[in-house]
């Protein structure tokens, strides 16, 4: 497939996010669609695409900046989106850029657009320094979010909104954790180096490697001794620290990144909900690939709680549906999709979801509310509603974990009942 393919599919990819729709999903069905693309075609793809979505506020004002008038169709615009986002932001060839950029928008616009696009790409590499200097004039321009999430930041970090501003816009790593069952992380760190691979040791049992690759390409992947999770969710089994025989909940455990580290951590024995089927088939596949068991349902975990009629748990890890604030490195479109009210609908979800999880927590138990949210109001703030309202739990200890160079953003609040 030419490099124009690969920018007209990322130009799709524009388009859907626009339209509403969440990258990665929009990318899974292009892959489908289109089974015959390469495993490098498709890195490129998702290159453009994630790139394109990370720097959106400063390449749309970019476009802005140089259009006499607005371009008319949304399909040439989100090409050359993509054709600026490689000029600016990648190490990709300015000529091909250009010329295969032109060719797709000559392909796409019928011949109209041909002339328009060289022009604007060909005067974007002539100012290229003033325009970005320019683009960064504004706010969405220059942190690549919008207002109200700038305003939020602000809010809810006064002093560090500016740092998590910068870690959003920064390539996320690529994180492992080494299946303390069978390896620790220096032991799997020589067989990457065996392998031409290298990476920095993390934890005991994380590291992180030194250039991301396909995820069947990690030595042993296949056989369960390593998974890709960020070091920030790694934290989550540290927290809620289980042991042989304990009976263990993770009420929201789809794709089952953690319920595959509890289970590492100790002879547990886990049940793993999720309203989502398809997703919890994920669980399964992921357990079975470490070699490991749950016993898995695919129920809403609110109404599973009301009806549950077997033993108290030991502990619960209730991961709750958030807005996700905290990887936006990882799922950049999460900028652009989110709503100024999507929080608060997502904390009174987190409301019912706790207070119907933590009745299912024996006494003496314990529960960790645990979000890859940045928002106070479904972190802090929900963790004092709780509080308020639950006479019986005291928490033991609260923190965020902000992105930086290492992590994503996490909290986690760890819940005792006392009894
Ligand atoms: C943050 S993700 C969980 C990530 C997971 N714990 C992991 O580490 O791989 C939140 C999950 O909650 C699920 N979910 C949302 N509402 C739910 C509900 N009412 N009951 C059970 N699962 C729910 C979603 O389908 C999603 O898979």
């Amino acid at each position: 497939m030419s490099l124009s393919s690969v920018q007209t599919l990322a130009a799709q990819t524009v388009q859907a996010v626009k339209d509403g729709r969440n990258l990665s999903d929009v990318l899974a069905d292009i892959r489908r669609e289109h089974p015959g693309l390469t495993a490098q075609e498709r890195g490129a793809l998702q290159d453009l695409a994630f790139g394109v979505q990370r720097f959106s506020g400063s390449l749309n004002a970019v476009l802005d900046s140089m259009l006499n008038k607005p371009l008319q169709r949304s399909d040439i615009r989100s090409l050359m989106l993509v054709a600026l986002y490689q000029l600016a932001y990648s190490r990709n060839a300015e000529y091909a850029v250009v010329n295969e950029a032109v060719r797709a928008a000559s392909r796409i616009g019928k011949g109209q657009y041909k002339s328009l696009c060289n022009a604007l790409l060909r005067r974007f590499l002539r100012e290229r320094e003033a325009l970005l200097r320019a683009a960064a004039g504004n706010e969405v321009g220059k942190y690549n979010l919008t207002a109200w999430w700038l305003q939020r930041l602000r809010a809810d970090y006064p002093k560090h909104w500016h740092n998590i501003a910068a870690a959003f816009n920064r390539h996320p790593p690529m994180t492992l954790r080494i299946n303390r069952r069978r390896m620790d992380a220096e032991g799997y760190l020589n067989v990457l180096r065996e392998h031409g691979m290298d990476g920095t040791v993390l934890g005991s049992h994380a590291l992180m490697l030194a250039e991301a690759v396909p995820v069947d390409a990690l030595p042993l992947f296949a056989e369960g001794v390593v998974s890709v999770q960020d070091w920030g969710a790694q934290q989550a089994a540290e927290w809620l620290d289980v042991h042989d025989g304990e009976r263990v909940l993770d009420a929201c455990a789809a794709p089952g990144g953690k319920s595959g580290h509890l289970l590492e951590w100790a002879d547990c024995r886990l049940t793993a909900l999720d309203i989502d089927a398809y997703r919890l088939q994920r669980v399964r596949d992921n357990l079975q690939r470490l070699g490991l068991q749950a016993h898995t349902e695919a129920a809403d975990a609110a109404a599973w709680a009301s009806c549950y009629d077997g033993p108290p748990f030991d502990a619960v890890l209730a991961d709750v549906p958030c807005t996700a604030s905290g990887v936006v490195r990882r799922h950049p479109d999460i900028k652009w999709l989110r709503r100024p009210q999507d929080a608060a609908k997502t904390a009174a979800q987190q409301t019912l979801l706790l207070d119907r999880l933590w009745q299912l927590v024996k006494p003496g138990g314990r529960m960790l509310l645990a979000t890859c949210s940045l928002f106070h109001e479904e972190n802090d703030g929900q963790l004092q509603h709780f509080l308020q309202g639950h006479a019986d739990a005291v928490c033991r200890r609260s923190e965020t974990l902000l992105p930086n160079d290492r992590q994503d953003g996490f909290y986690y609040a760890l819940l005792d009942k006392v009894g």
